[in-house]
């Protein structure tokens, strides 16, 4: 298996040497959870040992579906405090949420950069906002495109799925995009999304991924405790 450097390299930005090294994340999707149960669902998924919620924004427009906006993460966010959430952007105008979000307590804002003219122009919002800088991208697009802004983020999600639904088949064959930037970024978080679970998590974690969002195998499951275990200890097993 590939070995990993431990260490980021040098950040010019904050000239800080010793970065954490990358770890290995479990964020459940609660897409096909009962949305009218959110907080209960959550704060169980959250005991059951993940380290972070996926939520999952759509806005009927950059995808033919709809879940939920800042409004539902900031109620969610009153009865979770602690907890990281990232939230998934699956919006036409990712710029417009920015500040709501932020206010509704988001920690990492993921958005598609298909639709979006400028990014360097977004992540800077997001930034300035207080967030941490997610960049997506649809199966259909090719990593070259983020490369150029792979500097300024924190993390980059390549979908395994069509953006829109929970419960689709795991795509395979995204997983050169995960190879390459693994590669050329070591220390790099890079997120997979759509369709994993147990029968599809050694092959992200073996391409280089570390933040896993899984959301029907782990909400579905019997017992969801070990799943996000077995999920993470793959992973780990990659980065060691
Ligand atoms: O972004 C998404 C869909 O657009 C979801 O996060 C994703 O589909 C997770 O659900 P599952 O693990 O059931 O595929
Ligand atoms: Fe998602």
């Amino acid at each position: 298996s590939p070995t990993y450097p431990k260490t980021r390299p040098h950040c010019s930005a904050c000239n800080n040497t010793n970065k954490m090294p990358i770890q290995a994340k479990i964020g459940p999707s609660i897409l096909n959870a009962d949305l009218a149960n959110l907080a209960a669902e959550s704060q169980k998924l959250l005991d059951n040992g993940a380290d972070y919620l996926h939520l999952d924004v759509m806005d009927g427009e950059f995808v033919p579906n709809l879940t939920f906006g800042h409004p539902m993460v900031k109620c969610l966010r009153n009865h979770i405090k602690e907890a990281f959430f990232e939230t998934h952007m699956m919006v036409q105008n990712p710029e417009q949420w920015i500040t709501p979000m932020a206010d509704a307590g988001v920690n990492l804002y993921t958005f598609h950069v298909e639709p979006v003219k400028d990014v360097c122009n977004v992540t800077r919002q997001i930034q300035e906002a207080g967030m941490k800088v997610g960049l997506a991208i649809k199966p259909g697009t090719p990593v070259n495109v983020i490369e150029k802004y792979i500097d300024v983020a924190d993390l980059v999600l390549v979908m395994t799925v069509e953006p829109g639904f929970g419960g689709q088949s795991f795509m395979g064959d995204m997983m050169p995009k995960v190879e390459w930037l693994r590669t050329n970024y070591p220390n790099l978080d890079i997120e997979v999304d759509g369709g994993v679970g147990p029968k599809t998590i050694d092959c992200c974690a073996k391409a280089g991924a570390n933040w896993i969002v899984s959301g029907t195998a782990v909400v579905g499951a019997a017992d969801q405790r070990e799943v996000i275990s077995e999920l993470r200890n793959v992973v780990k097993g990659y980065l060691n």
